[in-house]
């Protein structure tokens, strides 16, 4: 696939083995969580989120989603407990979404899709730095969040007036004082198994946690989701949409419960 991966009929997710043959391998992401069947574990450990707002740097559009980057030269936003051990830092966060509200989310549950994903990025500081943890299997700790269609949600305003400025493949902004942890549910209940990115290199090193009760986002709010483009400046423009891996076997592991 020499054109580049992305989510279109030519270079998407049913391509991507072509180029990365791991995307065939036995934990890849993401998956449908059937609850019924996921185990409740009670030596997990409850989620301890700890984010310095001042640590917010950028937002970019990477052609494939938009994230919003933060400083990580130090343990000032970091991410431990839940069935993690030591200490992750936050390197980014970026959402995944639908070309209509009947889907978007990368995770399932029972065959739900919703249509929206949150992603907070982590990175183990066992290794030194993002890169180097991204490729072993304990490297990288995702905490995964579900959008549900709603009321408007207010937390989400910065990220949406940041928009218009990051419209096309490549454009970044100044992002700061951003406190990640204010688009996170009441209830910290999570699912966790272990899986891999979901976009290349698809590679199986993240300890996936996705909270079991969703985040609000309006109809309204969504559609500026799709008003951002894939392409570049200048470009045919095609809309930011669909930009989600759709789930993978689960090829016999486990699913753990941090609730009853
Ligand atoms: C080294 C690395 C590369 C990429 C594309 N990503 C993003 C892949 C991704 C997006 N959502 C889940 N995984 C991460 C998190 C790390
Ligand atoms: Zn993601």
């Amino acid at each position: 696939m020499s054109h580049g991966w992305g989510y279109g009929a030519n270079n998407g997710p049913e391509k991507w083995g072509a180029d990365f043959p791991v995307a065939n391998g036995p934990r890849q992401s993401p998956i449908n969580i059937v609850p019924k069947e996921a185990q409740y574990d009670s030596t997990l450990k409850s989620l301890k989120l700890k984010y310095d707002p001042s640590n917010a740097k950028g937002i970019l559009n990477n052609g494939h989603s938009f994230q919003v980057d933060y400083e990580d030269d130090a343990n000032s936003s970091i991410l431990t407990g839940g069935p993690i051990s030591g200490t992750y830092r936050l390197k980014q966060f970026h959402f995944h979404w639908g070309a209509s509200d009947d889907r978007g989310s990368e995770h399932t549950v029972n065959g739900i899709k919703f249509p929206c994903e949150l992603h907070l990025v982590h990175w183990n500081t066992k290794y030194p730095s993002f890169g180097e943890a991204a490729s072993q299997p304990d490297g990288l700790a995702v905490v995964g969040v579900f959008l549900k269609i709603g009321a408007a949600n207010p937390r989400l305003q910065k990220v949406l007036d940041a928009f218009d400025s990051i419209k096309t493949k490549g454009k970044q902004t100044v992002f700061a004082n951003f406190d990640p942890k204010t688009l996170l549910p009441g209830s910290l209940d999570f699912w966790t198994y272990d899986g891999s990115l979901t976009t290349p290199p698809l590679l199986e090193s993240v300890s996936w946690i996705v909270l079991k009760e969703p985040i609000s986002v309006s109809p309204v709010q969504m559609a500026r989701f799709r008003g951002l483009l894939f392409t570049g400046e200048g470009e045919a423009p095609c809309c930011m949409v669909d930009n989600y891996r759709p789930p993978q076997p689960l090829k016999g592991r486990q699913v753990r419960a941090s609730f009853k």
